[in-house]
């Protein structure tokens, strides 16, 4: 598989050839969605407040995506009594980041909870608590998920029975975890998965008792949950099928770089392993992970970060093309169905940078395309949104961590992989195509002001002299390297 491929966790068909005519050309195909009937939902909706049926804006989910597009809804005036946000959750939307990060601080070092973080504070905005909702005029229907939709009287069923009419749909149900089956032990008491706040309040709590842990997966949850799990002084042990962690982002010799870290602090690891299943004990609860090579590791909590997938149901029946795996949109967040449009993790959107048509699981893009996408649905702008991959990771922040890690990567990881620095604490990553221009760039510990280097390179790609790059002496020397490559003023 290609390190494009493993990266976005996408769909890597290039715009030009698999991508429907409708998008590439959008905006000659449709027309701004339902306008006139979004007019007479406004005086509906005015004369009534939400007491009918009809609701001019409805979002379905209530995470990262939602409470960013309720702010944009906010900013352009656009939510008092025409919005409304259908969740799954009890809460109103938070920064699902935290859940790994500061949520599973130990009990000594000021775990985040909210109110804390709600959204949008992770970017610097607004904490839009409950109250805030009301306050705005927007109604948010909690732990009522929707379960139908029928597109041609614009209807959705929730699981408690209501029909809501919309003008305008904006679907951001986001990914749901990937799960082991029943049948090898998946749903054990004590085998945790972490997707929203209820996944994380159990596993807080099995971590109160907890000394011995096994994370199953060596990709973001692994890394954060099991550096999480030192700071609990337990017990630890990673597994994984690949011979390094993070495979689809990090080179082996980065890998390597993290995992002597981790080992430093404890950590074992089974690499190369695959699972057999999980075995619960005489109390009913997880006792022991075996292994495909017939080993067993004892257990008391068992955190599995397997992959997630995107959570198309029950939009996959309408009409919705949902083939590539997430919902398929135009630049402008637009499905192929009028009036519908998909945000964050469930949307497969043209990357216009990379020419191809990707799904991307970060919260920036979460952020980024909610805005893009109510933008453009309230003021007809046509800009295509030209989305710069960005991913990050903070881990052995809590206070009294003798070593905190926090990286940052922008761009494509494809090329030649040219890695700078000694990893005390800085080391930084170039990936470089075969015709020298720089692809990507992965960043561990730069100050503020090299880590605002890192998006302006990976936008403009400038040709770097690969060799100079090589021998750089430092990561501040490789970054003056590449920064005095570009042809555009910094
Ligand atoms: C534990 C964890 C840590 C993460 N850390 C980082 C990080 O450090 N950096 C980073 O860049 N990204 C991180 N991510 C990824 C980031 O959180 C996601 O990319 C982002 O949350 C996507 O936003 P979203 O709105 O598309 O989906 P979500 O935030 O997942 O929201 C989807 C919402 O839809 C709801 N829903 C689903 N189905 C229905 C339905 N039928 N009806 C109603 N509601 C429904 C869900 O309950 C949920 O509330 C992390 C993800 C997780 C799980
Ligand atoms: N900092 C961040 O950006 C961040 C942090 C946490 C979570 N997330 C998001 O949460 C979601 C889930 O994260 P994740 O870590 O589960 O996914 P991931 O894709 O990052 O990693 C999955 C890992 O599980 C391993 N794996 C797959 N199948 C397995 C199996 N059968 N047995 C054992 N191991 C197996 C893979 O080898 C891989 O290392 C993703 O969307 C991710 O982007 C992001
Ligand atoms: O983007 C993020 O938001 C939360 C937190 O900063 C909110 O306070 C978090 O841990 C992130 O990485």
């Amino acid at each position: 598989m290609s390190s494009v491929l493993r990266l976005m966790s996408t769909i890597t068909a290039p715009l030009s050839s698999k991508c429907p005519s409708s998008l590439l050309n959008p905006i000659r195909r449709r027309s701004p969605p339902a306008a006139p009937f979004r007019r007479s939902l406004v005086v509906a909706a005015a004369s009534s407040g939400f007491a009918n049926e009809n609701r001019e804006y409805v979002i379905v989910g209530g995470g990262n995506s939602a409470g960013y597009a309720a702010r944009t809804f906010v900013e352009h005036g656009m939510a008092n009594g025409k919005l409304c946000i259908v969740s799954k959750e009890a809460v109103a939307p938070y920064e699902r980041p935290a859940l790994t990060k500061g949520y599973l601080f130990p009990p000594d070092k000021k775990p985040a909870r909210l109110p804390g973080f709600h959204t949008c504070v992770g970017s610097g905005g607004d904490r839009q608590t409950p109250e805030w909702y009301e306050e705005q005029g927007i109604e948010v229907l909690y732990q009522d998920p929707v379960t139908g939709l029928d597109t041609q009287t614009q209807t959705l069923t929730t699981s408690s029975g209501k029909l809501l009419k919309y003008g305008s749909l904006i679907i951001s149900t986001g990914c749901a975890a990937v799960r082991f089956p029943e049948k090898i032990g998946g749903n054990l008491p004590g085998v945790h998965y972490i997707r929203d706040i209820a996944d994380a309040d159990l596993l807080v709590s099995s971590l109160e008792k907890a000394q011995k842990v096994v994370v199953i997966g060596g990709g973001y949850i692994g890394m954060e949950v099991t550096a999480a799990a030192v700071g609990w002084n337990l017990d630890t042990t990673i597994v994984f099928p690949e011979d390094h962690v993070m495979p689809r982002l990090f080179t082996p010799s980065l890998a390597r770089k993290y995992e002597e870290l981790y080992s430093e602090n404890g950590i074992k690891f089974l690499k190369g392993v695959k699972i057999d299943k999980v075995e619960a004990g005489s109390d009913g609860r997880v006792a022991s992970v075996v292994l495909g090579n017939g080993s067993i590791i004892e257990a008391d909590t068992v955190i599995v970060g397997i992959g997630a997938k995107p959570v198309v149901s029950p939009f996959e029946t309408v009409g919705l093309n949902t083939t590539v795996g997430g919902i398929q949109v135009d630049s402008l967040f637009r499905t192929s169905v009028p009036s519908i449009f998909a945000i964050g993790d469930v949307a497969a959107f043209p990357l216009k940078m990379y020419d191809r048509i990707s799904r991307v699981e970060h919260v920036d893009h979460a952020r980024k395309s909610a805005q893009h996408c109510v933008r453009a649905l309230l003021t007809a702008h046509t800009h295509p949104y030209d989305y710069l991959p960005y991913f990050y990771s903070r881990v052995f922040e809590y206070e009294g961590s003798t070593r905190k890690v926090w990286w940052q990567f922008y761009g494509d990881n494809v090329g030649d992989a040219i890695e700078v620095g000694n990893f005390d604490p800085k080391i930084a990553t170039f990936w470089v195509d075969s015709e020298s221009r720089l692809k990507g760039i992965f960043l561990e510990s730069g100050s503020p002001e090299e880590f605002g280097l890192l998006p302006r390179l990976a936008r403009w790609q400038p040709v770097v002299d690969k060799e100079k790059l090589k021998n750089a002496s430092s990561v501040e020397d490789a970054l003056d390297i590449a920064t005095s490559s570009l042809q555009v003023p910094l």
